[in-house]
């Protein structure tokens, strides 16, 4: 059973608190795992991250595995039906186009003292791309972190993906290919973000590592940040549902499905101003996961971190939405642009009772690398400029530079640095 919560109730603070303070992602033990892992990996190169991936993806690899041939992408990709085919490309080409908007340009201007400044953006020149395997495989995962790379001109891009029982999925395979990726490792978990933060014999090091995946990966990526970037912390999945008494309780339930079938941690809360709605949708979500024939993760992850939570008010569930500030929100209501205002804090929103965050995870356009665990307060999703970097230009002559010496000199000056105040003045002094 879902935690079931009133917003009226005199120890909702203290169970809201609980809510948002759940261990799904970070843990102590899993931090401790990972970091050895990466240890090893660092040590041992190729040898460590074929026996840690025998090890938890069950295969039976040697270092020459570990790298996909072209021959393997081809052979594979040609196996994948038209209809998927079609609807790799259809993907691709909205999230393209959705993407091309995100490309910045490049600007210089002189002010009134003659200085030129200018922002100039170039791409990272190698990225590792995480497409998350365990559970599930996730072609349009490598779309979303593929696509966007493309567009900013990344140089190298390495795609890691795990193979549970050493079969990669052709389907992905063919969605690098349509991205027009080659390097794929089948590789997963913390020794795949070690691998591509250091480098081992077989695995190129990378500048910056993106894509989701679980508490394993999600920990490894926060442990190399500084040794390479990273996009954000887009762990275990979850939704979000603000809904009143115009919602479907049948098509809340199956958007609440939806997320917590990815396992591993995912979450999906539902806030409501109606309680009749929230006993509908209960009851739905049990109808509902009875008829699918998977139904044990997601069974597993609604009774495990599932919330419904009665409020007040529309203004109320935006509060509450703000402090949870979730992967995907959606607003199940008739006017959803009355809250949208109100919603600051989200990786993605889904608008009105015909937008199911689904649509977004594979072909709405939009990215579905998207922050978790609250990150959603401070990070963004996947995008290009993730891909990119902004480098700040300046140029002074001898007339703006002696307009802007005694400023400058003076605050070396407070800095006690008498050679930067000296740097600038001995290019006057004559
Ligand atoms: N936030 C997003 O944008 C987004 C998008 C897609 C998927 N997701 C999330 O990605 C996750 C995918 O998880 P997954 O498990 O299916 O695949 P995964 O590829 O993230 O993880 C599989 C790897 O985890 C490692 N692992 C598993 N158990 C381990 C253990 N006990 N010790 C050490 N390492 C271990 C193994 O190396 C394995 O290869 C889900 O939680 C899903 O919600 C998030
Ligand atoms: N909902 C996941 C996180 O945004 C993405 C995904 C991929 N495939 C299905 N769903
Ligand atoms: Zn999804």
């Amino acid at each position: 059973m879902p935690i079931r919560l009133d917003s009226a109730s005199s120890d909702f603070e203290q169970s809201f608190v609980a809510l948002l303070g759940g261990k799904r992602e970070a843990s102590q033990e899993v931090g401790d795992v990972v970091a050895a892992i990466i240890a090893d990996v660092r040590t041992r190169g190729d040898d460590a991250v074929v026996e840690l991936t025998n090890k938890f993806d069950h295969t039976h690899f040697t270092a020459a595995d570990l790298r996909i041939s072209p021959e393997e992408i081809d052979r594979a990709s040609a196996r994948v039906s038209d209809e998927v085919r079609a609807a790799l490309q259809t993907a691709h080409d909205r999230v393209k186009a959705h993407h091309e908007k995100q490309l910045p340009t490049d600007h210089i201007y002189q002010d009134a003292l003659g200085v030129t400044l200018g922002t100039r953006w170039t791409p990272v020149d190698a990225v590792g791309i995480y497409v998350p395997g365990g559970l599930a495989t996730y072609p349009s995962t490598v779309i979303m972190g593929a696509v966007p790379a493309k567009l900013a001109g990344v140089g190298r891009i390495a795609l890691a993906v795990p193979t549970p029982g050493g079969q990669i999925s052709a389907v992905v395979l063919l969605a690098a290919k349509i991205a027009g990726v080659t390097e794929i490792y089948r590789i997963g978990g913390a020794q795949a973000i070690a691998a591509l933060a250091y480098g081992t014999e077989t695995v190129g090091r990378v500048d910056k590592i993106v894509g989701p995946g679980n508490a394993y990966v999600a920990a490894a990526k926060r442990q190399v940040f500084g040794q390479v970037g990273i996009d954000s912390i887009a762990g275990p999945s979850e939704v979000l549902v603000i809904a009143d008494g115009s919602a479907n309780p049948a098509w809340i339930a199956a958007d609440l499905i939806a997320q917590a079938e990815h396992g591993g941690g995912a979450q999906s809360i539902l806030v409501t101003t109606e309680k009749g709605l929230a006993d509908a949708v209960e009851a739905e979500v049990d109808r509902q996961l009875s008829l699918l024939p998977r139904q044990d993760i997601a069974r597993e992850g609604w009774d495990e971190f599932g919330a419904v939570i009665t409020v007040a008010s529309l203004d109320e569930a935006a509060a509450l939405a703000n402090r949870i500030a979730s992967e995907h929100v959606e607003l199940a209501l008739d006017d959803p642009d009355v809250i949208l205002p109100a919603i600051r804090h989200a990786g993605a929103i889904f608008l009105g009772h015909h937008t199911p965050e689904a649509i977004g995870d594979y072909v709405g356009g939009s990215n579905h690398v998207l922050p978790t665990a609250r990150s959603a307060r401070f990070a963004s999703g996947l995008g290009v400029l993730d891909f990119m970097k902004r480098t700040s230009l300046l140029r002074c002559d001898p007339a703006s530079l002696a307009a802007l010496r005694e400023a400058a000199v003076t605050l070396a000056e407070v800095e006690a640095l008498d050679g930067h105040g000296r740097s600038i003045s001995i290019r006057l002094n004559h």
